[in-house]
């Protein structure tokens, strides 16, 4: 699997990826199908743009979030405590519409005896999110990941989000906030660690 690096997330960003004539007729042909003109002026780079667009939405493809989990630190100095970053905001989009998941996420583990950096923690999360996802899966993929290579005694992913697909279209009901969770080891066998996450976590 490549590694996608800050380079390529540029390259992408700044349309110098490439984009295949059959991924723009693609797009020309949704354009249509939409109702609107593809030849018309103002539409005319839209399909490359939207190309990647979608490539950079995805980027996740090109990773493997365990990566982000290879430095690790073993002098903590005793601290065998939880670590938790709270309130990262991520975006993902959901695998039934491909439309928008906006929404923010709390990850926590208790280190067994090492740690990783803490921005480590939102690459994963983001590693996983830039790919065609529903919440379950992503909050799942997410602590597991942080078990597998970490081994902590317990891992806590709570997930907050809202659907576009939800809000702007079928249903049409803004303002309902999807909520996920998935603890392991400690916090799922120990009912006073589970609290006392979800606590620090302000649930
Ligand atoms: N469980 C889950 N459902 C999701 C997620 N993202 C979107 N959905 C839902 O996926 C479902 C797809 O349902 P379908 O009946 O196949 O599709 P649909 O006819 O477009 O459904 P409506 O959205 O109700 O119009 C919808 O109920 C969405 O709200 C997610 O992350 N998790
Ligand atoms: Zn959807």
């Amino acid at each position: 699997m490549s590694v996608v690096g800050p380079d390529e997330d540029d390259d992408v960003a700044r349309g110098k990826v490439p984009v295949p004539q059959d991924v723009q007729e693609a797009i020309r042909t949704l354009i249509r199908w939409a109702g609107d003109d593809p030849a018309r002026e103002g539409l005319l780079d839209t399909p490359k743009r939207v190309a990647r667009a979608w490539k950079e939405y995805c980027l996740g493809y090109g990773e493997d979030p365990a990566s982000h989990l290879e430095r690790q630190f073993e002098e903590v100095g005793g601290y065998d405590e939880i670590v938790l970053l709270k309130d990262i905001p991520f975006q993902s989009h959901c695998e039934h519409h491909m439309a928008p998941i906006i929404g923010k996420a709390a990850i926590a583990y208790l280190p067994r005896d090492k740690v990783v950096g803490i921005s480590k923690l939102a690459r994963v999360l983001h590693g996983f999110a830039r790919r065609l996802q529903i919440q379950e899966r992503l909050t799942a993929e997410v602590a597991k990941c942080i078990w597998d290579n970490l081994r902590p005694h317990g891992v806590a992913v709570v997930i907050e989000a809202s659907h576009a697909c939800m809000t702007a279209r079928g249903v049409r009901t803004p303002g309902v906030g999807m909520v996920t969770s998935r603890m392991i080891g400690t916090f799922l066998d120990d009912e006073r660690s589970r609290k006392e996450v979800l606590s620090l976590m302000g649930y």
